[in-house]
This record gives C-alpha cells, structure tokens and sequence, in this order.
C-alpha cells in the first residue's frame, strides 16, 4: 500500500535519512521503533510531504506522491497525527475537527467520529487549549480521522499522557486497525506500548532502517542494540 524507495532527506548539509526502503502493507499495524534522534518523526514527514526529500520515492497504491503537496496526500487516504498533537488552542474541539473539512462542500463531521470519542461530542464547544492531554489526543486522532483515511501515520501518540488513557489509545488504535481496515504506521518508542498496539516492527537507527519483522518475532538482542536506553 505504501512504499518508500531509496529516500534520503537532509537538514542543511545533515544528512538525516539514508537508503530508506520501507514497505508497509494493507491491514497490518505497524510499529517504527528506535531510540531518539534516529530519524522516525522526519521519515513520517517525508511520507506527508512536510520536509522535503533529495532523492528516493514515497508510493502510495504504486502511485509515486513525492511531488504532492500535503493537502493532496491528505485527500488520497493518508492521516497523520503529528507529534505533539498541534491541537489549535484557540479553537474548539469542534472547529478543529473541521479543519481538514476546509475545503469540502460538506462541512459535517462524521458521525462515528463521536461515537469512537464520545467526550468530543461532550465538549464539542470548549477550546482545544482546554482540553487534558488524552483529550487532546483523542481529538488530534479524530481530526485526522475526518477525511476516512486508508492509513493512519500516529507519532507517539501516548507522549505526556496520563497512564490510565494510554490503554484507551492503544485500543482505539486496534479497533481502527482490526475492525475498520484502517492500515497503521506508528512511531513509539515505549516497548510496551508498540508490542499491544502494533504487529510489525521496523527499527531505525542513524537515519537507516535495519531491522524488520513480525512484532512477536521481536528478541532480546534487537531490543538491547536498538531499544533500551
Ligand atoms: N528542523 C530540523 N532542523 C535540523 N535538524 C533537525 C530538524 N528536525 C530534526 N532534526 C534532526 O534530525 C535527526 C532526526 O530527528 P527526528 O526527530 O526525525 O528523530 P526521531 O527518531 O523522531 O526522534 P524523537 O523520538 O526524538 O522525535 C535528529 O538528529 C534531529 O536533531
């Protein structure tokens, strides 16, 4: 479904990302791990279009998209949840669910937006700026959900949220994933997390993914070299 050739990006003259080959398939929920700096965030960036790249293909559907913008990328099926959420504080929760709908003849909020987060729908009227971090969080995922998108890029999607929501978020993430089809790409650092939201892995290290395979397939030495801190 999505495929990455050969990307390389920079910074300046830093030389961020290299070589990435990355094959991520229709279904599967998908986990890129690695310690910080290694790359993760900027790899999403580049798949949405949001950094430029030098050299190297993102396709989507064997379509190559590296030369659309991010609204397009956005319209043709992939969601992103940044890191970070970027929640406009200033406006409500309603409005900034409304603000992929920009350029829609139709303005309504689908419907099952609310029943996957009812507290949304309970405060629909408040400033995103208000809002707890899990409610921020539920509402930047909503967001992206607006559009119905195919895949859903999530970066670290339980940063400074409190422990009892993080359980919730990864279920909502699986329920998405199992029972709407919607295929996943999540960056998560935290191990236990990645293992209960995600099937598969793909480790990145100095800009370069190095290791790959099934969740459960995940051992010890990968975990030692790559993950702990
Ligand atoms: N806007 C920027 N300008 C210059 N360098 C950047 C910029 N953003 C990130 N970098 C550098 O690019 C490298 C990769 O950063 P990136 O945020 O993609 O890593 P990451 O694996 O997502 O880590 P983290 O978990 O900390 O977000 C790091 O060395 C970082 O300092």
């Amino acid at each position: 479904m999505l495929r990455i050739e050969g990307l390389n990006q920079y910074y300046g003259g830093s030389h961020i990302l290299r070589d990435i080959d990355l094959d991520v398939q229709a279904g599967r929920a998908n986990c890129l791990m690695g310690r910080n700096g290694m790359g993760k965030t900027t790899l999403l960036k580049c798949i949405m279009g949001l950094v430029p790249i030098k050299g190297g293909r993102v396709l989507f559907h064997g379509e190559d998209i590296s030369g659309r913008k991010p609204y397009e990328r956005a319209r043709l099926g992939l969601g992103y949840v940044p890191q970070g959420r970027e929640i406009f504080p200033q406006l409500s929760v309603e409005e900034n669910l409304r603000v992929p709908l920009a350029s829609k003849r139709s303005k309504a909020i689908p419907d099952d937006i609310y029943d996957l987060f009812p507290v949304l729908k309970d405060m629909a009227r408040r400033r995103g700026g208000d809002l707890s971090g899990g409610q921020q969080q539920q509402l930047a995922i909503g967001r992206a959900l607006v559009l119905q998108p195919e895949i859903l890029l999530l970066d670290e999607p339980i940063e400074g949220i409190q422990p009892n929501i993080v359980k919730e978020i990864s279920d909502v993430i699986r329920l998405l994933n199992r029972e709407r089809g919607i295929t996943i790409l999540l960056v998560e650092q935290k191990l236990p997390f990645a293992r209960a939201t995600a099937d598969r892995f793909d480790i990145m290290n100095n800009g370069s993914v190095v290791a790959s395979g099934e969740m459960d397939e995940l051992g010890d030495d990968l975990i030692q070299e790559h993950l702990t801190v």
